[in-house]
C-alpha cells in the first residue's frame, strides 16, 4: 500500500506510531510539561503566599469562604505522586488556588489578589498548549474505526 493511499486516520496513526516519544503523539508528555510549568510558577515571587495551605489563624474567615482549600505544594505532590489522570485535573486544582484568592479577597486591589492575577496570566498562557497537545495525542491514539486483526 502506498502512503498516499492511507486515509487521514491511518496516516495520523502511522505518523504517531513512528514518533511515539515525540511531544505531539505521546499522551504522557503532559506530566513533564506540567512539572515544568509548576517550576516556572515557583520561580515567581508572586507564588509565595500560595506555596503552602493558607494558615487559618491569620485569615480566620478563610474556612467558611473557601470550601476547597488548594495550594501549589498540594498540586505538586499530587502531580509527583501520579495522582492526576490528565492535565485537565491539574488545571482544575490550579484554578482553585486562584478562585479561592478571588473569593477571599475583600477588594480587587489587594496585594495578594493582584499576585494571583499575574500568576494566572502566566499559567493560562502555558496550560492551553499542554491541554491541546494532550487532546490531539489522545485523538491520534483513538482508533476511529474498529480494526479486524
Ligand atoms: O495564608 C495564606 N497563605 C499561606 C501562608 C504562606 C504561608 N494566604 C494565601 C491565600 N490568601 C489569599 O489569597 C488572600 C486574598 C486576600 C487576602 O488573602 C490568604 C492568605
Amino acid at each position: 500500500i502506498k502512503a498516499e493511499e492511507l486515509n487521514s486516520t491511518d496516516a495520523e496513526e502511522v505518523k504517531c506510531r513512528g514518533r511515539r516519544q515525540s511531544l505531539k503523539c505521546n499522551p504522557d508528555a503532559w506530566r513533564k510539561q506540567c512539572k515544568e510549568l509548576l517550576g516556572l510558577i515557583y520561580e515567581r515571587e508572586d507564588s509565595e503566599p500560595f506555596r503552602q495551605p493558607s494558615d487559618h489563624l491569620s485569615y480566620p474567615d478563610n474556612q467558611d469562604v473557601i470550601d476547597t482549600p488548594m495550594d501549589f505544594s498540594t498540586v505538586k505532590e499530587t502531580l509527583e505522586a501520579g495522582n492526576y489522570g490528565s492535565p485537565l485535573e491539574f488545571y482544575k486544582d490550579v484554578r482553585q488556588i486562584f478562585s479561592n484568592s478571588k473569593a477571599y479577597t475583600s477588594n480587587k486591589k489587594s496585594r495578594i489578589y493582584s499576585m494571583t492575577l499575574r500568576l494566572s496570566a502566566l499559567f493560562e498562557s502555558h496550560i492551553k498548549n499542554i491541554i491541546s497537545e494532550y487532546k490531539s495525542a489522545i485523538q491520534s491514539q483513538k482508533r476511529r474505526r474498529p480494526r479486524y486483526r
